[in-house]
């Protein structure tokens, strides 16, 4: 199955020309996967940043997020701290390559290789809207469990 007949065209520049550019890796792929440009080392229970090669000019209405492989916990034991990577539209100029934060959960050193996917970019559609100021709201909906269990 095809998720896009025709897809969009999407300016994009390697830091280093060497790597490959992104590829979806089915056909019925939403996220393209994102390498490693340099060889890191991650302390344990550390905090670092990958560096993806790729800067991306996301084209206006879209977004950019930025998450882990299903697979990268298991075999990397990296977890993305912020949850997801939110790419701005305007995070696309000269040194704004793409940066995968990684969390090492586990007690030892992890090494992410020159190259190895650990991540995936996808591109989703976003709207801006204005503030409307009110006084009045309806009746509360509740939240948080209050349907039940
Ligand atoms: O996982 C990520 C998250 C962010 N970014 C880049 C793109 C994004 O447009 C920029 C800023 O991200 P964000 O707004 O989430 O971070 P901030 O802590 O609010 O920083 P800033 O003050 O630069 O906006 O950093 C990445 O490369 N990878």
């Amino acid at each position: 199955m095809d998720v896009s007949a025709q897809p969009l065209e999407v300016n994009i520049k390697r830091v280093d020309t060497e790597l490959p550019l992104p590829t979806y890796a089915t056909a019925g792929s939403v996220g393209f996967d994102l390498l490693s440009r340099e060889t890191t080392e991650v302390a344990p229970r550390s905090l670092a940043l990958i560096p993806s090669n790729l800067i991306v000019q996301t084209p206006p209405g879209y977004m950019l997020l930025l998450t882990m492989r299903s697979s990268t916990a298991r075999r990397k034991g990296l977890l993305m701290p912020n949850g997801v990577g939110v790419i701005d539209q305007d995070y696309c100029g000269e040194s704004d390559e793409l940066m995968v934060s990684v969390y090492n959960f586990r007690d030892e050193p992890v090494t992410v290789l020159r190259g190895e996917r650990i991540a995936q970019g996808i591109f989703i559609p976003v709207g801006r809207f204005s503030w409307n100021e009110v006084e009045q709201v309806g009746s509360a909906r509740g939240g948080f469990g209050s349907t039940g269990d």
